[in-house]
């Protein structure tokens, strides 16, 4: 193979396969290419083993001024890399150093995609060295930002475009993808992009960062991973008339034609990657998240993020809570303000997890549980007129039309933001909520910071420094009246890096919800004396991986007792096992 790439190198046709003998005029070349004019064709080659020039151009493998002087000599490097040689650590200072000095969070996340598109290994130690100060830029709340002008700062395509120009050949898309041991692939239609609503195609910026996560958080191999978009048009006027949108311009097809391309999709899925491939749902719209969980969960193995990621990361932060609040789960009443994917997602765990204490019906659960929606509280006599999923919530009770009623009337001691919808946690809300407790939870869910229900300064302010507050997407440390309050991130990438690996890991074929108890008591247990003083019901992002480890052990574990794993033997020591299975980004030496 090395004397062919040599010889290709020197101009020399090897194989003789080269179509220079049927170009003519200007400057001849191996390939044909620079001869070739524009009617004819020419052939694209490009070799199996990455070499010089193409090794510094493949993100995958390239190492730039990394190579050391063996691999330069070894590789067909010379020359192609002025002569210094420095350490993966020094790269590291060098790009940190860059991406510190631009000051809009859109440019730090272009550069990040740069990286990544340019030095894979490089992007990923920088992620998990840096992952509090990264996780910002390449996570919520940039990646809105990011997803919203997906059509002006697009450069290179990531991940896999899969429109209803492709109906009748998902399969053959599928095979297009130079990567073929795929073990997690993240989707999206784009309908319902964090709680910023229908981005179309331009939602590809959600399944590429979160699978940078599943990588950099949770150990997966990069090319194990799949980013997907499914396009089927989008009812965003703005991005239809955007003449840089890249999406097909037509509005969302539906029914029958919508769940047809899905079928075709989910069916290409399995053939193409077999039964242990994982499809995470992504922002898809109340409708079809529901829909396409309940139809796949019993013949594939797949995972709603939001419905279920979400409702194991808030259970976790609701448990650990209970240290500082006091009681038992059953001992509090719920209540939330959206009653979609995260509401009832969140809402049916706990309800699980405080029957499984009490050994109690789930009905009876549920009823400590209130939801609130767009026309208020969910109500029996609201039952008719529902959607399926929020059936269940429809408890006896007078109906309430506002949030500050329902607080008022209801009482929570819980508080959870669930519906997308910005700055709805009012002054008065957060005043009825903590004049009726001492120390009231507060969970601002939805995504990005501009959609979050209130600030961590609003909740701690309007509550007399009294809150205990966690959001969906971060916010710096608060000072109120000479103190410090740190507010965790309820955000569901706890959990799916954690959860993904351990299915991996066991070969699980199918998730079960109990898997999400498994997920979401792991979590709740790495949360240190330490973090509970300082008000936090999450331990910091700078632990992740070994937290994800131990998600992982604590899901394969479930999954092994409930007959659902094909990895066997099972392995003895699940966390150390989990941690073994895990990417580095450290550089690999090149023979
Ligand atoms: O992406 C995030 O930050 C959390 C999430 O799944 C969402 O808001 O849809
Ligand atoms: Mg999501």
């Amino acid at each position: 193979m090395e004397s062919t790439l040599k010889a290709l190198r020197d101009g020399e046709s090897v194989l003789d396969l080269s179509p220079r003998a049927t170009v003519s005029g200007g400057v001849e070349d191996v390939y044909g290419e620079d001869c070739a004019t524009e009617e004819q064709l020419v052939t694209p080659w490009s070799f199996s083993v990455a070499s010089g020039y193409s090794l510094l151009r493949d993100p995958q493998y390239n190492k730039g001024l990394a190579f050391t002087e063996k691999e330069r000599d070894a590789h067909y490097l010379r020359g192609l890399l002025p002569p210094t040689v420095i350490s993966q650590q020094l790269q590291e200072k060098k790009e940190v150093n860059n991406i510190r000095q631009y000051q809009v969070p859109l440019q730090k996340y272009m550069a990040m995609m740069e990286l990544q598109e340019t030095n894979e290994r490089l992007f990923y130690k920088l992620l998990i060295d840096n992952v509090e100060e990264l996780l910002p830029v390449v996570y919520t709340p940039t990646v809105g930002e990011a997803c919203q002008k997906y059509g002006s700062i697009f450069k290179r395509p990531q991940g896999l475009y899969i429109s209803l120009k492709e109906k009748g050949k998902i399969l053959e898309v599928l095979k297009n993808w130079p990567e073929k041991s795929i073990q997690v692939i993240v989707v999206t239609d784009g309908e319902r992009i964090l709680g910023l609503g229908d981005l179309g195609c331009q939602g590809m910026g959600i399944p590429v960062g979160k699978l940078a996560l599943y990588t950099a958080l949770g150990g997966l191999r990069p090319s194990a991973c799949l980013p997907i978009t499914i396009d089927v048009g989008t009812n965003n006027q703005k991005l239809l008339n955007d003449e840089f949108y890249i999406g097909l311009r037509q509005k969302r097809a539906t029914g029958q034609e919508y769940s047809e391309l899905l079928h075709e999709f989910m069916t290409a899925v399995k053939q193409n990657y077999g039964e242990k491939v994982l499809v995470q749902f992504e922002d898809f719209a109340n409708h079809n998240a529901f829909e396409l969980l309940a139809k796949y969960g019993t013949t594939h193995l797949v995972f709603n993020d939001d419905i279920q990621g979400t409702a194991s990361v808030v259970l976790a932060g609701v448990v650990a809570a209970l240290k500082l609040i006091g009681g038992t789960l059953a001992d509090h009443t719920f209540l939330f303000l959206g009653a979609g994917e995260a509401g009832t997602g969140i809402a049916e765990l706990i309800a699980l997890e405080m029957s499984k204490q009490t050994k109690t019906l789930i009905e009876e659960s549920r009823k400590k549980i209130w939801l609130v929606d767009s026309k208020g509280l969910i109500v029996s006599s609201r039952k008719a007129s529902l959607q399926h999923f929020k059936k269940p919530w429809a408890h006896e009770h007078e109906p309430i039309d506002s949030l500050l009623e329902a607080v008022k009337v209801i009482k929570p001691t819980v508080l959870v933001g669930s519906s997308g919808v910005g700055k709805t946690f009012t002054k008065e809300v957060i005043e009825a909520l903590a004049s009726i407790n001492d120390k009231p939870l507060i969970m601002a869910l939805s995504n990005p910071t501009s959609q979050s229900e209130c600030t961590a300064e609003e909740a701690y302010q309007w509550s007399e420094g009294r809150a205990i507050f966690a959001s969906g997407s971060p916010f710096d440390p608060i000072e109120y009246k000479d103190k410090v309050y740190y507010s965790g991130q309820a955000n569901n990438a706890y959990i799916f890096p954690g959860f993904g690996l351990g299915l991996v890991i066991s070969g699980a074929i199918r998730v079960h919800d109990d898997m999400l108890l498994a997920a979401s008591e792991a979590l709740a247990k790495q949360v240190t004396e330490e973090n509970y003083e300082k008000g936090l019901i999450y331990p910091p992002f700078s632990d992740i991986r070994k937290i994800s480890a131990n998600i992982a052990a604590n899901v394969a574990a479930k999954a092994y007792e409930l007959g659902l794993a094909t990895r066997l033997p099972r392995p003895q020591n699940l966390v150390k096992y989990a941690e073994s299975c895990m990417y580095t980004p450290v550089y690999r030496n090149y023979r």
